[in-house]
């Protein structure tokens, strides 16, 4: 069976998406974890099935590399509306989607060229101060479980050892965790470099990370402002806007087509 899929990049956190509205394609956690592998496959972060919703314009279903369903994908919900832009798929009204992903709706407007803007869940379960691997760390959960952890010197930080240590506390995180690494880079922008469960590895960027650092940092009285510029690992930029409850949480930034083709189900 040839599968056509479309490679997006979400400020550098790549994805397969593959249109599923016909709900033809079935591939198994080994199948997408192939695919998602880097040198022997596709090679991305996340695979993206967009499938059909009776409410809303679709319904993303995430997995992350290792196969596996996710939990909500900031960027790669990002990247899915931008793809369901491009191949046409009704929006809601004019530049507005909505779609459901984990049994939650979201909203999201295409901005403009490459630009998707996605309201978040508000965030839950605020902890501060959890002594892990000799880190004073912080956490919340903004649709995907955070911790977060201050540095001076964020280009200086293993983020794969000391983020898969952090990742498997399992005492604290009984279903593992995303760690960020922020450094403080003015009132009202911050670095991020995150280690992301699901690929066991630093990605590029994170979306509801980028999301978490900017709550977390104003919570605690880091950053003044409720708009948030996120330099991430890839360079680029992801904004976070925010109102002072928190209970209206926005994410934008670039959502790019970066390869379109095929492969056959048999050869995974
Ligand atoms: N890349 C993500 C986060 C994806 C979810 C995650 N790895 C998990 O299931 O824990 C984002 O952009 O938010």
């Amino acid at each position: 069976m040839k599968i056509t899929f479309t490679k997006l990049s979400g400020a550098g956190n790549d994805f397969i998406v593959i249109d599923n509205r016909a709900l033809a394609i079935h591939l198994t956690p080994l199948q997408i974890n192939k695919l998602c592998t880097r040198r022997t496959g596709i090679g991305a972060d996340g695979l993206i099935l967009i499938e059909p919703s009776a409410t809303f314009s679709f319904s993303m279903k995430y997995h992350n590399a290792d196969g596996f369903l996710g939990s909500m994908c900031g960027n790669g919900g990002r990247c899915a509306v931008y793809f369901a832009f491009t191949i046409g798929i009704p929006a809601a009204s004019g530049n507005a989607y909505t779609f459901e992903a984990n049994g939650n709706r979201y909203d999201a407007w295409v901005l403009g060229e490459e630009n998707v803007k996605l309201k978040m869940l508000a965030p839950q379960g605020f902890k501060e101060n959890l002594d892990l691997e000799g880190e004073q760390c912080f956490a919340l959960n903004t649709g995907s479980p955070h911790a977060i952890i201050y540095i001076s010197d964020l280009d200086a930080v293993d983020v794969n050892k000391k983020g898969s240590a952090i990742r498997h506390r399992t005492d604290f995180f009984p279903d593992g965790t995303n760690v960020n690494f922020i450094e403080i880079t003015s009132p009202n922008s911050l670095a991020l470099r995150t280690f992301e469960r699901g690929v066991e590895e630093e990605t590029l960027a994170c979306g509801t990370g980028a999301v978490a650092a900017a709550l977390m940092s104003h919570k605690l009285g880091k950053i003044s402002s409720t708009t948030v510029q996120v330099t991430v690992k890839s360079g680029d930029t992801l904004e976070v806007e925010f109102n002072e409850s928190m209970d209206e949480v926005f994410l934008s930034g670039p959502a790019k087509i970066i390869y379109e083709g095929s492969f056959t189900i048999e050869g995974f």
